[in-house]
């Protein structure tokens, strides 16, 4: 029997929309909830495995994408939101009543990252937001009590959807996160 992995994938992926004007995302409140309002698609969306990204009861992964930080706007509910971790990369702005997170920014001018928001597309009710394109920290999910012995399992569902497993980001990131830092050294190669 299939592993339940995140809702969003485990009946496969859903194609979503390259035209897609954007949503809004709204926390699990049932009163006065957190929305966000995001301006345009995401981009690098991808199932994750890591410790701190949020995922919903039950969920062995999140599913994470980004968006420019200029895109996204919280519209209500500023007030109930918290900084998961201060000492976090990503600051994860979470809801104080029900616990989902709303938006990761990160404030570190110098990241290769920065100027990027990480965002949850699954609490958007509209369809068209760029499906997942590969897994990233797979073998993180052991931090969080996966059995190792299950890692072949999981890693051969994540392909059998499309989703290629990696132990860190995808390869592009990767280059992204290196050329930065190289960058940074002088080290850039043309
Ligand atoms: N094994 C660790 C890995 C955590 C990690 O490095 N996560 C990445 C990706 S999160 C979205 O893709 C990261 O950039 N983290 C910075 C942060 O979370 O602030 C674990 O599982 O915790
Ligand atoms: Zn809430
Ligand atoms: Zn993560």
């Amino acid at each position: 029997m299939a592993l339940k992995l995140h809702p969003s994938i485990d009946n496969g992926v859903r194609k979503g929309n390259p035209n897609f004007a954007g949503g809004a995302l709204t926390c699990k409140c049932a009163d006065h909830p957190v929305q966000v309002r995001i301006t345009g698609n995401v981009a690098h969306n991808h199932a994750c495995g890591c410790t701190k990204c949020w995922k919903p009861q039950g969920a062995v992964f999140s599913v994470v994408a980004v968006v420019s930080r200029d895109n996204l706007k919280v519209v209500s509910g500023a007030e109930k939101l918290h900084v998961v971790d201060a000492s976090a990369t990503i600051q994860r702005h979470a809801c104080r009543d029900c616990g989902v997170h709303m938006y990761g920014r990160i404030e570190n001018a110098n990241h290769p990252f920065y100027g990027l928001d990480f965002v949850h597309t699954e609490l958007s009710n509209e369809q068209g937001w760029q499906e997942p394109q590969f897994a990233a920290f797979v073998s993180s999910i052991i931090e969080s009590g996966f059995p190792p012995a299950k890692m072949g399992e999981v890693r051969a569902q994540l392909r059998s959807i499309g989703l290629e497993p990696y132990d860190c980001l995808s390869p592009p990131l990767m280059d992204a996160i290196a050329s930065h830092v190289a960058k940074a050294a002088g080290k850039l190669a043309a």
